[in-house]
């Protein structure tokens, strides 16, 4: 075996392709849906916001180069990235804590129609047991391990304070989850194996923030940024 490089999947598509490959799919399902049979890397890659170059080398890391003076097939295109991400067969998902966020992903449909079915809504609190959400009804967060053993869960997905968050992943991880979605404001310690991603809106915006400050007139003329707090200090959050 030779040594890897670079971060790379198991199958030795680079992480970074993995990372793009849903926003290359999204495109092409926008582009299924407007008609569109044929597309090429130049119009896939505006239509996914990257550049074409890095487009036709992600997609030659899955074998497809499209037809010169063609381009892809939307169809076939779409289908062997739905594939590589595991996404032509459904995945059973549970969310745990279900108040304001929980309660919003339960509820959003989207999830279905992109391959991942929300079976089951777990919470602490017995005053939402029993309520429907999204179609499902909530059950206590006691049942988590006959859950996910009966319905076949693959992913978790916790919606819970950070202070519940590891102990409700521990339980996942010992039930047979493999894969967790994180939005709890705290770093999950799991077993090697177990993959697990962090959403987290906050550093999204703080990085926006970022940009939008580099963008802003004040900044470009000096290239410093502009002094806000007491005493001419910048104030720092
Ligand atoms: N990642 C993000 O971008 C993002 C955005 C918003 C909120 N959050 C985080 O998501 C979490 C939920 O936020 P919210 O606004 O929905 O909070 P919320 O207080 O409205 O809901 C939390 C729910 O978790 C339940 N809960 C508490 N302990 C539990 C346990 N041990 N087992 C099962 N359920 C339990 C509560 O009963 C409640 O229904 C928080 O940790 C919050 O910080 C993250």
């Amino acid at each position: 075996m030779t040594a890897r490089t670079q971060a790379e999947s198991p199958r030795g598509i680079p992480e970074a392709t993995v990372a793009r490959l849903p926003l290359y799919l999204r495109a092409l399902t926008l582009l299924s849906d407007e008609g569109t049979s044929t597309c090429s890397s130049e119009a896939l890659a505006v239509a996914a916001g990257v550049n074409s170059a890095m487009l036709r080398k992600d997609l030659s890391h899955l074998g497809s180069y499209g037809t010169r003076g063609v381009g892809y097939d939307v169809e076939h295109l779409r289908y062997q990235i739905a594939r590589e991400i595991g996404l032509t067969t459904d995945r059973n998902v549970v969310v745990v804590g279900l108040g304001n966020l929980g309660q919003a992903l339960a509820n959003y449909a989207g999830f279905r129609t992109r391959g991942f079915r929300v079976v089951a809504l777990l919470d602490a609190d017995e005053r939402l047991h029993g309520t429907v959400v999204g179609g499902v009804a909530v059950r206590p967060v006691h049942d988590l391990e006959r859950v996910v053993a009966d319905l076949d869960v693959a992913i978790g997905v916790l919606a819970l304070p950070a202070s519940a968050a590891q102990e409700v992943a521990d339980r996942l991880v010992a039930a047979g989850v493999t894969a967790i979605l994180n939005f709890a404001p705290t770093v999950l310690s799991v077993p090697e194996g177990v993959e697990v991603r962090k959403v987290d809106l906050s550093t999204e915006l703080q990085i926006l923030a970022f940009h939008e400050q580099r963008r802003s007139p004040s900044y470009l003329a000096d290239g410093e940024p502009v002094a806000t707090g007491v005493g001419g200090r910048e104030e720092v959050r």
